[in-house]
């Protein structure tokens, strides 16, 4: 049977006067490939943050490959989360190459007192490799273009050699090439790093062939899970967004 790897059991997430979160629940299996989709202000993001142990949880409960993450998320665990968060992925007027960038993602392994090994440049390195970057790594991160720069994200998110990995938009503000390529990305370091992943978007175009699920966000709750063909219809959209 397949591992459940994060259970969130009704959760409410507040900041301040806002409730983000009103009682979600969620099952997901070691493997899955998921979509989280729906409008503005829905919980989408809030629901990545509570995954990576950073959630205010005020009530309920989360389960990540194994820990409750009541308890706190220990170092360890949080090596295994990779988040790639919406741009920019860094100030772009940081005097730091791509490559620096990506090694920033090893530091979550590391500690940031110890200095990289040549080991770690080698993980690096693959990761580059992996998300198609070897050639402008040396180049400054603010001279990248938009899906560039996204790929050196993921490519960060990557070097702490993740088990579940998280992104949120990662195709916003993409041409839709761009947006196209990116997402097929996601799609073949799923499967050739055999990761969970749970993806925030609102291109909606590519969901169908990629991800297993979809779960629906609505005003704070799962509006619908299910499969992207069942759920991508113009009446199940119009009633969404
Ligand atoms: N740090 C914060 N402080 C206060 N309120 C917040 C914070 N982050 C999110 N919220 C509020 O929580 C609710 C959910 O926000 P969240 O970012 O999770 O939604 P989202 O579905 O990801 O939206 P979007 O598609 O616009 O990124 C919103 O009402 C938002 O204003």
């Amino acid at each position: 049977m397949v591992p459940v790897v994060i259970k969130i059991k009704n959760a409410v997430v507040s900041y301040r006067e806002d409730v983000a979160l009103r009682g979600v629940s969620l099952e997901i299996k070691a493997g899955e490939i998921i979509g989280i989709i729906g409008p503005n202000g829905a919980g989408k993001t809030t629901l990545l943050t509570l995954v990576n142990g950073l959630g205010h949880l005020l009530q309920g409960e989360v389960w990540v490959l194994g820990h409750n993450l009541a308890r706190g998320c220990p170092a360890d665990l949080r090596s295994r989360i990779g988040y790639v968060p919406q741009l920019p992925v860094i100030d772009p007027r940081m005097p730091v190459t791509a490559r620096e960038v990506v090694m920033m993602g090893r530091y979550g392994r590391l500690g940031f007192f110890r200095r990289p090994g040549p080991g770690d440049w080698q993980v690096v390195d693959r990761m580059l490799e992996l998300v198609g970057m070897t050639a402008l790594s040396g180049r400054p991160i603010g001279h990248l273009s938009g899906g560039e720069q996204q790929r050196v994200a993921i490519a960060r998110a990557l070097a702490q050699e993740p088990s579940i990995l998280l992104l949120d938009e990662p195709t916003a503000s993409l041409d839709r090439r761009a947006q196209q390529q990116i997402l097929q990305l996601v799609q073949r370091i799923h499967k050739e790093r055999k990761l969970t992943t749970l993806m925030v978007t609102h291109s909606l175009a590519g969901l169908t062939g990629l991800c297993d699920r979809l779960v629906l966000m609505k005003k704070g709750r799962i509006w619908k899970t299910g499969n992207p063909e069942e759920l991508l219809q113009d009446r199940v959209l119009e009633q969404l967004f």
